[in-house]
């Protein structure tokens, strides 16, 4: 069996400790297991150096190192190619290139980790006959047909941490910090993070804003004698009848979102005549060194999707559905995002702390 495995969206604390559990578990079962680099541009391009070799000296030392040693890409999907034709960019299908390399260097199967892009793109190779297993791949947490993915909790972990800090220099200062967060559909990370930094007003995409309620908040936090207060939002929240805020566009790829902190930060400045500071963690949340748990999670998905190869499972990716990790059929999986439920009973943790979401 000749395994190929690549990384592809965002990169996520975690993506090497899965590219080493799965080249060993393949390893040890006798199989060769190579590397393609940047999604499918490796095999796309016919660039040698676009695959790696993958052997036990490759993957040491490597489970707690962040990023990924394939690299990573979030607009190289080759059913819509963005091909650059004069000013205008056209995307392309560029599928049977794709398929005709991964014939010609003799793959067996792939291991494709990633997003629900990432899983849409692997599902439709699958289908065109290029067997498949997925790993789920998201610090949002968005991913439907799995509890966990590995990343996300680091990200709590590092918003947490900043969460922490900001409240020190808020409460010298007797000021209304804003911490802006990653998550573009999904709260996850604002609510898990601003629950455990005690934050004061949690902003998620699933509840959309009255910058009123956030302000009579802060108001009654001031009455009380609490001179600053902590924001926490979500990169993708919305106030009520407004869109998200958009930093970029590009075509082939998602919009970039960002600046909706700096937007709630203005309207409470103007609204209660508050200093506000705004803070955008971005890409922080994602760098750096898995947690404990995310490598353990991480190295889980990676042995469970070597096991669904074997059992030729493919078109399905590992879910973690505690304490099991069990195959999920990607269609399912990609059918709807995971957002916050309105009656989860982390939301109504966070309100039973006395934490305003916005309505
Ligand atoms: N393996 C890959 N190779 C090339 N492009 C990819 C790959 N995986 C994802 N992409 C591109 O990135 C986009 C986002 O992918 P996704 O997996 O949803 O990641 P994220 O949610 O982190 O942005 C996809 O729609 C696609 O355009
Ligand atoms: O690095 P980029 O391309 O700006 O992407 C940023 C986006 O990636 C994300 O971190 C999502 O990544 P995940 O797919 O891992 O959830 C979003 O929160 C953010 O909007
Ligand atoms: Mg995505």
């Amino acid at each position: 069996m000749h395994l190929l495995i690549n990384t592809g969206g965002g990169d996520a604390p975690g993506l090497n400790a899965v590219i080493r559990a799965v080249t060993l578990g393949a390893l040890n079962r006798g199989w060769q297991v190579t590397g393609i680099r940047y999604g499918y541009e490796g095999l796309r391009t016919g660039d040698p150096d676009g695959l790696v070799p993958l052997d036990r000296d490759r993957v040491r030392g490597i489970a707690h190192l962040g990023g990924t040693i394939l690299g990573a890409i979030n607009k190289g999907n080759p059913f819509e190619y963005p091909v650059q034709q004069g000013d205008e960019v056209v995307l392309t299908d560029v599928s049977a290139e794709v398929l005709a390399r991964f014939r010609a260097v003799g793959g067996d199967a792939l291991v494709a980790v990633g997003g629900d892009g990432s899983l849409r793109i692997a599902k439709r190779f699958c289908d065109l006959g290029l067997p498949v297993v997925g790993v789920p791949k998201t610090i949002d947490n968005d991913l439907d047909g799995t509890l966990f993915t590995f990343g996300f909790d680091t990200a709590v972990s590092v918003a947490t941490e900043a969460i922490g800090r900001l409240h020190t220099t808020a409460e010298s200062h007797r000021r209304v910090m804003v911490v802006e967060v990653m998550g573009r559909d999904a709260g996850w990370i604002a609510l898990h993070a601003g629950i455990a930094g005690g934050a004061d007003v949690i902003l998620i995409p699933e509840i959309p804003f009255d910058i009123d309620s956030v302000c009579v908040k802060i108001r009654q936090r001031e009455a009380a004698g609490r001179g600053f207060s902590i924001v926490v939002v979500a990169e993708g929240a919305t106030p009520h009848g407004g869109g998200r805020v958009i930093r970029a566009r590009e075509a082939g790829r998602d919009v970039q979102l960002g600046g909706i902190g700096e937007e709630v930060a203005e309207a409470i400045r103007a609204l209660t005549g508050k200093e506000t500071r705004t803070t955008v963690l971005g890409h922080i949340q994602r760098g750096g060194t898995p947690s404990a748990f995310d490598r353990v999670l991480a190295l889980r998905f990676g042995a469970a999707a070597v096991n669904l190869v074997e059992r030729r499972l493919f078109g399905h990716m590992v879910g973690y559905d505690p304490p099991d990790m069990v195959p999920v059929p990607i269609p399912e999986a990609v059918a709807r995002l995971r957002r916050v439920p309105l009656d989860s009973g982390t939301l109504r943790t966070a309100r039973s702390l006395g934490m305003c979401l916005g309505d």
